[in-house]
């Protein structure tokens, strides 16, 4: 029998090939496994390609990871993110923790909320489903909090104001307060267990790719082909034809390449797509991500994980600290860090790289300049799916084109959609359950 071909061995890639019950072929473009757990060590600092924390839901995906992956390797760590904003510090989510800010923001948070929630003022939008990610914040959060917190923030980070995009990813990622929560925020006694990301996990040993490693070594049942890549796909004859020459037929294909990047390696294929799919392709649009990863003499002077960052004055949306959240992570006096620009077109990597330092200095993360041991800028090409007015329908088709020509995706990037790493995980389960009959 043909095996089932896997392209990428991200997460979803190397998870499919764990649930399978059938032969796989594993083929990854890159020189090792991990996709975008890849770890990067520099001069002894350790960086995810950003924040890549681990908050597991699901428990057969727990029991995996702490017991077969890595047992006894991962530390629990509880969640310390703030918001810099009005030149003070505040704790994430912005929602729940105004406490701190200036009076006059406080009031214009609570009276926002209020209206939104109780008052004739947000009764139309209480009537009806969020037409955008706007309407979703005026209608939860009012607005108060859409003003000083949740549009500049978002745009920021999606690069689209917020009505230009549906609210139809928030799910478990953006809280919606209740009254006693908003209060109590600006009260001084929010709680620190609201969210998603309360706590986390992450591998004692070797940054978030030591997950990635853990699975391939476990891995049983097929063979994996590293710097390797499909050129084209002829889904009609099931054979998928890569840069080496060789030319692979396949039982059941499923892809973790990003969704616009399949339409188009199926085109190249003999059977080819319909034009509207490839149309569709060119539809999805998502954000670019370049982080700054940053050393910086001296432990952390702040105690943050990560802080986001509204307003316009900085250029980054939002700092991690890898070595605030696990000390492991970089050498002793040495504070390290991650910050984020999201952006269409190109941003210079030296451009990245001083606006990074400016914002750490402004945002009080380091105190100057002259501590800077390294900047050093890298791309993420696809890092937010934008959920846009094209989103929808254009994934729509091709998703039905998938399933006419018996393909699976899975993953962030291969479903095309804002998720977590548990998420493509699951997305890999899901796959290969369906493929195992
Ligand atoms: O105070 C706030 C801040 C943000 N939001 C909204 O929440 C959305 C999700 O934010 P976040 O959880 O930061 O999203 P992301 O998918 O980028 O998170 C990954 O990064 C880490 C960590 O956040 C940073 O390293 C996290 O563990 C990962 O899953 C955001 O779009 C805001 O709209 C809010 O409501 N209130």
């Amino acid at each position: 029998m043909e095996p089932i071909v896997i392209l990428g061995a991200g997460l979803a890639g190397l998870s499919t090939a764990h649930f399978l019950q059938k032969p796989w072929r594993l083929i990854e473009k890159s020189e090792r496994v991990g996709g975008l757990i890849k770890t990067e060590v520099i001069d002894g600092c350790y960086f995810d390609p950003t924040g890549h924390w681990l908050h597991l839901r699901d428990p057969e995906i727990q029991e995996l990871v702490n017991t077969r992956w890595l047992p006894g390797q991962m530390v629990r760590i509880q969640r310390k993110a703030g918001i810099f904003t009005r030149g003070v510090f505040t704790r994430f989510p912005y929602q729940v923790n105004t406490h701190g800010l200036p009076p006059e923001v406080v009031s214009e948070n609570l009276i926002g909320y209020v209206d939104a929630i109780y008052g004739e003022k947000g009764r139309a939008l209480r009537e009806r489903e969020p037409r955008d990610f706007e309407e979703f914040i005026l209608r939860y959060m009012g607005e108060g909090f859409a003003k000083n917190f949740m549009v500049p923030y978002n745009q920021k980070l999606w690069t689209v104001h917020p009505r230009e995009m549906s609210a139809a990813w928030v799910g478990r990622f953006v809280p919606r307060p209740s009254l006693k929560e908003v209060v109590d925020g600006a009260l001084g006694a929010g709680s620190d267990a609201v969210g998603y990301n309360a706590s986390f996990l992450y591998p004692r040993e070797g940054g978030i790719e030591s997950l990635a490693r853990a699975m391939l070594r476990d891995l049983k049942g097929g063979e994996l082909s590293l710097n390797t890549e499909p050129t084209s796909i002829d889904w009609k004859a099931r054979k998928v034809v890569l840069n080496d020459g060789r030319t692979l037929s396949y039982s059941g294909l499923v892809s973790s390449v990003s969704l616009p990047g399949l339409v188009r390696l199926l085109a190249q294929g003999a059977s080819g797509v319909p034009d509207e799919v490839v149309a569709a392709a060119k539809r999805l649009r998502a954000t670019t991500v370049t982080y700054v990863a940053v050393a910086a003499r001296g432990p952390n002077r702040q105690p943050w994980h990560w802080i986001y960052l509204p307003e316009p004055e900085f250029h980054t949306y939002r700092i991690g600290s890898p070595s605030a959240v696990y000390d492991a992570l970089a050498p002793k006096d040495t504070s390290t860090f991650y910050v984020e620009y999201s952006h269409h077109g190109e941003l210079s990597p030296a451009t990245a790289e001083q606006y990074a330092v400016q914002d750490l200095v402004r945002s009080q993360m380091i105190h100057s300049a002259d501590d800077v041991l390294f900047a050093q800028a890298r791309e993420i090409p696809h890092a937010y799916v934008l959920y846009d007015e094209a989103y929808g329908p254009a994934k729509a088709e091709i998703l039905r084109f998938l399933e006419h020509a018996g393909i699976q995706t899975a993953g962030r990037y291969g479903q095309w959609e804002y998720s977590s790493m548990e998420d493509a995980i699951l997305g890999g389960r899901a796959c290969a359950r369906t493929l195992n009959g």
